[in-house]
């Protein structure tokens, strides 16, 4: 290994075991919104395992022997694709070092009618003239254990040719196989390079731009985890100014945040509904705010991120507030319901802050003075520097350059209270250091799929805290 190999493997390999993968998240989160939007996505697969093949046509004379090397993902599932549509011009065999456990690649083994070996027949196999490496894909985690680890040396002591399927296997640790091609699909990944992988063919495979325009699971995945070493306050702290009318709409907020995982979540209010909202959950503070104390605003701000306006009513208290919590705010604002209302009183406290409003249709119209649809939105957010979430049966999220989208969830969702648990979750997402883009996609996206579980248990009849419920499990299947 030369130095600048070493210093490459070296980053990648700390960064793997920090990061978990991070570089990867991209292609995670387009399967995952594959599957969300299209269902299975072994059509991918078929394209994946077919690009391959016509890479191996492309570049060798058929006739020859070709070894198809697999681990247990979906990457050995590419290459078992591709070893179906090679076998009628080469002699082809697919060996498994140690079984399969994707189910797709399971899939792609039954409709593959060739030769199959185990990993007794290993050197035999590797003394093919062509070696597809179908190991590793997006999939590892960590230093390449046995029995690939020495797969791996054998591949690259043999002195066949060798074409990787979507990464070289191991790329990045310690021990990566070296091929001559890399057929990889998409896009180019993090750290691939001539000298890692020999020459890059990118292949596309088909996945529509949809998996990106529609919110779904796979933005789930940017939550970040926790580092272990963070002491209280690093992992979000959520201010939520709001149920100085209607307390219930600050509780449903504050649930939701504490639901997602934030260190602190605080609630100011007045004397009003100071001890009723006291008197919900222990896990949320509540904090009295004073409209006329500097000291109050000062309190507030030193949260991560804000959320302004669920309950909060229309007084004059909540105007001068408003108005002055947004004006002297460093960290981003989710402004919903009342504070919608006032702000479109008072429009130019955004101008250069960092703002996401989430009106239903008339709020869209008070604040805009324009009818709720697509390009309206697109207009207010790009002159005003803002995000902005209409909500609707299907959500359209815009920060005046992109538009995307969010399907789901049920008739139930007209009840009194989604609002707040929306805004109450894109603010949490927000006050983690998620780009508030992407918090408001995984905010929108988590908001219905919990509508749509609280459904399928109580139908129609399931109330707000039914879907606030459904947070934890649904985040805890994204969230590795
Ligand atoms: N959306 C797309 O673009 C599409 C992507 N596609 C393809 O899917 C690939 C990703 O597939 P993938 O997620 O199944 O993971 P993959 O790389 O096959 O490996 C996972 C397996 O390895 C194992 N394993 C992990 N680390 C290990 C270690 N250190 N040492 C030993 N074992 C280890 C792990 O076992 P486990 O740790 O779970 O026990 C698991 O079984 C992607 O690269 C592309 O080729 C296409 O099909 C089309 C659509
Ligand atoms: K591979």
């Amino acid at each position: 290994m030369n130095r600048m190999q070493k210093i490459f493997s070296l980053t990648i390999s700390f960064k793997l075991s920090c990061l978990g993968m991070g570089y990867y998240d991209d292609m995670r989160h387009d399967d995952l919104n594959y599957e969300y939007l299209y269902g299975s996505t072994y059509p991918l697969m078929k394209n994946a395992g077919s690009s391959v093949a016509k890479v191996i046509e492309k570049n060798f004379a058929s006739g020859q022997k070709v070894c198809v090397v697999c681990g247990t993902g979906n990457n050995a599932g590419d290459a078992i694709v591709a070893a179906e549509l090679l076998r009628t011009k080469f002699e082809v065999t697919v060996l498994l070092v140690n079984g399969l456990k994707s189910e797709l690649a399971k899939k792609a083994l039954q409709e593959y009618g060739g030769n199959v070996v185990d990993a007794s027949h290993i050197d035999e196999c590797l003394a093919a003239d062509i070696i597809i490496d179908g190991i590793f894909g997006v999939g590892i985690s960590g230093e390449p254990k046995e029995p690939y680890k020495s797969t791996i040396e054998k591949i690259n002591a043999s002195g066949k040719k060798i074409v990787s399927v979507d990464v070289p296997s191991g790329l990045g640790t310690n021990c990566a196989v070296r091929p001559d091609i890399t057929v990889t699909f998409t896009s180019l990944k993090y750290g691939m390079n001539k000298e890692n992988s020999g020459e890059i063919i990118v292949a596309d495979i088909g996945i529509p731009d949809d998996v990106r325009k529609y919110a779904g699971p796979g933005d789930l995945i940017y939550y970040p985890r926790p580092d272990p070493d963070s002491h209280k306050g690093m992992n979000g702290t959520l201010g939520i100014v709001a149920g100085w009318e209607y307390h219930g709409s600050s509780v449903i907020a504050a649930l939701a945040a504490e639901n997602l995982g934030l260190d602190l979540v605080r609630i100011y209010v007045t004397n009003k509904n100071y001890e009723i909202v006291s008197s919900y959950d222990p896990g949320i503070i509540v904090r009295l705010f004073d409209y006329k104390r500097q000291a109050s605003y000062e309190e507030v701000w030193r949260n991560s991120a804000l959320l302004i306006g669920p309950g909060l009513g229309t007084s004059h208290e909540a105007e001068i507030a408003l108005k002055r919590l947004v004006n002297g705010s460093a960290v981003p604002i989710v402004i919903d319901a009342d504070g919608i209302t006032l702000l479109s009183k008072h429009l130019s406290i955004i101008k250069g802050k960092k703002i996401v409003v989430t009106p239903h249709k008339n709020e869209f119209r008070k604040l805009t003075g324009t009818e709720p649809n697509e390009e309206n939105a697109v207009e207010f957010a790009k002159e005003k520097g803002i995000i902005i979430v209409l909500k609707g049966k299907v959500d359209i999220i815009t920060d005046g350059k992109e538009v995307h989208y969010a399907k789901g969830g049920n008739a139930r969702m007209t009840m009194g209270g989604t609002g707040d648990l929306l805004a109450g979750l894109i603010s949490s997402f927000i006050s983690k250091g998620i780009d508030p883009m992407r918090s408001c996609l995984m905010g929108t996206y988590l908001n219905k799929r919990i509508g749509e579980l609280a459904y399928d248990k109580k139908g129609l009849f399931y109330k707000i805290t039914d879907m606030i419920d459904e947070i934890p499990s649904v985040m805890a299947s994204y969230v590795r």
